[in-house]
C-alpha cells in the first residue's frame, strides 16, 4: 500500500511499495484527470515527458483503460523533447508513439510534435506558435493567473541531478520567463539540443505529475520536497522549483526514490 501525504507547500506525496502498485496508481490518477478535463470543457491536453515515466504508463494501453479513456479528446504535447529525427532512439516522440500512441486512438492530428527538420531554436519558436494557435482556438485552455496555457495534466520525469522536462540545474533556460518555449544546445545530458516548456508554463498547469523511481534519485526527491536549511534550498534545483500557482501537484515515487524523504523515514 502507499504511503501517502500532503506537504503544507510542495504537495501530495505517493510513495509505492513497487513499481506494478506505482503504474497502477499513475494511470489510474490519468485517466480521472481525462475524464474530469473532458467533462469540463470537452478535450484533455496532456504534456508528456520523455525517460522512464513513458513505460510506467504503459497499463493505459491495456483493459480496462484503453476503453475506458475517451482517447478521442485527447491533444497530446510534450514538456520537452530533444532535437534528433523523429525515428531516433532518442526522441521523446517515438518513445511514446512506440509504447502508447501507437496502441489508443488518439487523431494524428491532436499529437502536437516538434518539427524535428529544423533548428532547436526554430522548433522552439514553431511548437510555442503551435501551441498559441491552440489557446487561440480554446483547444488548451489560458491559464487566469499568467499569460500562459493553462495545460490540463504534465508529467514530468525527474533526472538525479533534479532536472525536469529539459531544464537542468543552473541552467539560464530555468530563468526565462516571457517564453512558453525554449531551446538548449549544451544540454549536460545528451542529446545536447532540446526544447522544453519553461518554468512559467509549467507552473500553470492545472495538475503537474512529478513521477520518480530507484534510489539514484532518492537525494533529488529530498532537496526538491523536504523543508531544508536556508543554504540548502537556495540551490536552484528545478524540482524544486516546480510550484504550481493555483494547480495541484502530486509526486509519484517508489520506495527506493522516497527513502531520504523526512515523511518516509518518520514513517518506518
Ligand atoms: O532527458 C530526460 O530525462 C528526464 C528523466 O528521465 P528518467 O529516464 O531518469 O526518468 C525526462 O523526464 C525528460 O523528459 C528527458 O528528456
Amino acid at each position: 500500500m502507499a504511503l501517502t501525504w500532503t506537504h503544507k507547500d510542495r504537495g501530495e506525496i505517493r510513495v509505492h511499495e513497487n513499481l506494478e502498485e506505482l503504474s497502477i496508481d499513475l494511470v489510474d490518477y490519468i485517466a480521472e484527470i481525462s475524464e474530469a478535463s473532458i467533462k469540463e470543457h470537452g478535450a484533455f491536453c496532456i504534456a508528456l515527458s520523455g525517460g522512464s515515466l513513458i513505460n510506467l504508463m504503459g497499463k493505459l494501453v491495456e483493459p480496462p483503460f484503453n476503453k475506458i479513456v475517451d482517447w478521442a479528446k485527447w491533444y497530446v504535447f510534450w514538456a520537452d523533447e530533444r532535437v534528433v529525427g523523429k525515428n531516433h532512439d532518442d526522441s521523446n516522440y517515438k518513445l511514446a508513439k512506440d509504447n502508447l500512441l501507437s496502441k489508443v486512438n488518439v487523431f494524428p492530428r491532436h499529437i502536437c510534435s516538434i518539427n524535428d527538420t529544423v533548428s532547436a531554436e526554430d522548433a522552439a519558436t514553431e511548437y510555442e506558435f503551435a501551441i498559441r494557435q491552440m489557446v487561440k482556438t480554446r483547444t488548451v485552455t489560458a491559464s487566469e493567473n499568467s499569460d500562459c496555457p493553462k495545460f490540463d495534466l504534465i508529467l514530468l520525469g525527474m533526472g538525479s541531478d533534479g532536472h525536469v522536462a529539459s531544464l537542468f540545474p543552473n541552467h539560464p533556460a530555468l530563468e526565462v520567463k516571457d517564453d512558453w518555449v525554449t531551446f538548449l544546445t549544451d544540454s549536460p545530458k545528451p542529446p545536447p539540443e532540446r526544447i522544453t516548456f519553461t518554468l512559467p508554463v509549467i507552473n500553470s498547469a492545472a495538475s503537474v505529475v512529478v513521477v520518480a523511481t530507484g534510489e539514484t534519485k532518492a537525494n533529488a526527491v529530498h532537496l526538491a520536497i523536504d523543508d531544508l536549511p536556508s543554504l540548502e534550498s537556495s540551490l536552484s534545483l528545478p524540482a524544486r522549483m516546480v510550484q504550481p500557482s493555483s494547480g495541484n501537484l502530486i509526486w509519484f515515487m517508489d520506495k527506493p526514490a522516497g527513502s531520504k524523504l523526512d515523511g518516509f523515514k518518520f514513517s518506518e
